[in-house]
């Protein structure tokens, strides 16, 4: 069955190939996956600069950091009080902002992209910033559900563009997929691994197929409990419970869906129901869209399926 469809890229080989050690690296998108990725990326040692759209978003992020950072403090320093205050203001330090993703690729070693799930602005972002970065620059996306080879075609880098999937909230889930295209190079490869590896992350190896390994089998699940109900065939309390207690889950669907956020939700279901627009396995939420539509995007605006305080 095809889901998306893929563009065959053709691979070069360029002279600024070579086997790249990551200490700076440039965040795009300081939302929820940006900021994470930052603080693991920051407070494993590597210098960030973390680049959002205005100042205000900057903030918060850099707020959400330092709350998260004493979070994971409380359970790792639980004992050394001093050597807690000390880590937390050690991967502050190692932080920075701009507005201007521009002027700080060019002393990236890594440009990751965290922004909104659409490929247009995707390629446009990277598409610009190919031409400001370095030879020796790798590129990489977190996108959920877009083929890497598609945002990659935007730049003349091809073999210096790979994916790193990582999972929500970042500090905790401990996977990363790391993506490889039919063009990325094997040390843009091994360059991403070993990223992954300084980051305390366990990461497995992708294709550039759609979802990878997890979105690929966590849509379908995903899918099917809307259609559950909306055909009114359970509460998505019961449908939360039932998959929490029955399968072990630590989330319901429906608290997933909202931890996501629902306008990331619907930006993955658009893609796989335009893909797919005759299978009714793929076909689009009425409820969904609607919440969207709304502005209730989960727990980031204080309402999505449920109501957060
Ligand atoms: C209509 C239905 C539609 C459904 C759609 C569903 C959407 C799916 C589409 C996929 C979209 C794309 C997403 C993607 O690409 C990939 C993903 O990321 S999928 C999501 C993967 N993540 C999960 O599945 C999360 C599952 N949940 C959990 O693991 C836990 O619930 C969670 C850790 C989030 C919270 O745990 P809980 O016990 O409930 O709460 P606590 O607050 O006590 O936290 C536990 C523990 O963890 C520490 N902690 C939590 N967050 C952070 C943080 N941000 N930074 C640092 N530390 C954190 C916290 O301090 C606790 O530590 P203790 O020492 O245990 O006190
Ligand atoms: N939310 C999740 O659980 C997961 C999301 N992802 C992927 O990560 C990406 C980001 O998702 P979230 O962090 O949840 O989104 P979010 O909505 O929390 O954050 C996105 C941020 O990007 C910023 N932004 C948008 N366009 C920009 C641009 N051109 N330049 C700079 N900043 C820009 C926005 O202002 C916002 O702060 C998406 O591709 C999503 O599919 C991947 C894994 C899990």
């Amino acid at each position: 069955m095809a889901f998306f469809s893929h563009q065959v890229c053709r691979g070069f080989s360029s002279s600024a190939v070579r086997n790249v050690v990551i200490k700076h690296v440039t965040i795009i998108g300081g939302g929820q996956m940006g900021a994470g990725i930052a603080q693991v990326a920051a407070s494993t040692g590597h210098s960030v600069t973390l680049v959002d759209t205005n100042e205000d978003i900057l903030k918060k992020a850099v707020k959400g950091i330092e709350g998260n950072l004493k979070r994971v403090v409380k359970k790792k320093f639980a004992d050394k009080p001093e050597a807690g205050e000390e880590f937390i203001q050690k991967a502050l330090q190692n932080v920075s902002t701009s507005t201007d993703a521009g002027s700080v690729v060019r002393d990236s070693d890594l440009v990751l992209e965290a922004i909104v799930e659409n490929l247009k602005i995707k390629q446009d972002l990277f598409g610009g910033l190919d031409k400001l970065a370095p030879a020796h620059t790798i590129f990489a996306s977190n996108t959920s559900s877009l083929p890497i080879t598609d945002i990659a075609s935007s730049t003349n880098r091809l073999d210096r563009f790979g994916g790193l999937h990582f999972f929500n909230p970042v500090p905790v889930m401990k996977l990363v997929e790391v993506i490889a295209t039919s063009a990325t190079s094997q040390e843009t490869f091994d360059s991403l691994l070993n990223f992954s590896k300084k980051l305390g992350k366990t990461s497995v190896s992708c294709k550039d197929t759609p979802g990878f390994i997890v979105n690929r089998l966590l849509l379908p699940y995903i899918m099917e409990v809307i259609r559950m109900y909306e055909r009114g065939d359970g509460s998505k309390e019961d449908i939360d419970i039932a998959m929490k207690l029955g399968c072990g889950y630590p989330m319901g669907p429906f608290e997933l869906a909202d931890y996501v956020g629902l306008d990331t939700v619907k930006f993955i279901m658009d893609g796989w129901s335009a893909a797919n627009p005759d299978n009714p396995v793929f076909a689009q939420s009425e409820l969904l869209t609607k919440l969207v539509a709304e502005g209730k995007l989960g727990k980031k605006t204080g309402e999505g399926f449920y109501k957060y305080k």
